[in-house]
């Protein structure tokens, strides 16, 4: 076997998040191309709980039995500095319950706003194999909301060396740093690179 599919010319990404997706084509087609094409898999993937990277994986394995072939996942984590690292993987729960607002009461008490966005990509060439994981972090800090409500907690989320959150942002811009970007840019280094 030659390639990190296992022969396979497709990869398929597992999400049930169409922002998530339409973010991936996009960094996916402003870079270097891939000898695989992408597809998306319309899953609705368990929530898991523990350590990042372990979700990652976890969620990749079932994908992979799901699909039945080569798959890619992410999860995303919001991770506030003051609090350990908290909410984490968790974000989805504390944003759906607590909203924009609620977000950056969570750090009122706290002087500390610093914080990371943290995406990890999990892929693997199919059904029973170990996946592989790509982690891509970006800091910066959490912010009264601002710009279009279209996607998560971008309108908290203020990248370090920027004056505009990830929701101000031009698309194309968040795309070149976001948590993102830099984990998919390393599973893609990992595509052209493979030999087995
Ligand atoms: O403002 C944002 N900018 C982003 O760049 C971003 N990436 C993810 N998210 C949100 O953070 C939670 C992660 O949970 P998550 O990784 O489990 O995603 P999900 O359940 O929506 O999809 P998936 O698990 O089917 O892929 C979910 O609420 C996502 O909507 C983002 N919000
Ligand atoms: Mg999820």
């Amino acid at each position: 076997m030659t390639s990190a599919t296992n022969g396979a010319k497709e990869i398929m990404f597992a999400t049930g998040n169409t922002n998530k997706l339409r973010e991936v084509v996009a960094i996916l087609e402003a870079g270097r191309p891939l000898p695989f094409a992408v597809k998306a898999a319309n899953l609705d993937l368990p929530e898991l709980q523990g350590e990042p990277k372990e979700i990652a994986k976890e969620k990749c394995r079932l994908a992979a039995e799901q699909v039945g072939g080569a798959v890619m996942v992410e999860d995303t984590s919001l991770c506030f500095n003051a609090m350990g690292g908290l909410p984490g993987p968790y974000i989805k729960w504390f944003l759906q319950k607590l909203g924009h607002d609620g977000l950056n009461r969570m750090l009122a008490g706290f002087e500390d706003k610093t914080g990371y966005a943290q995406c990890i990509f999990a892929y693997s060439p199919g059904p029973g194999a170990e996946p592989q994981v790509f982690i891509g972090r970006t800091e910066g800090r959490i912010v009264p909301a601002r710009g279009p409500a279209a996607f998560g907690w971008d309108p908290i989320f203020q990248p370090d060396g920027f004056e505009e959150t990830y929701a101000e942002l031009d698309k194309a811009v968040k795309n070149t740093i976001s948590h993102r970007y830099r984990a998919l840019d390393k599973l893609r280094d990992y595509l052209l690179n493979f030999k087995e």
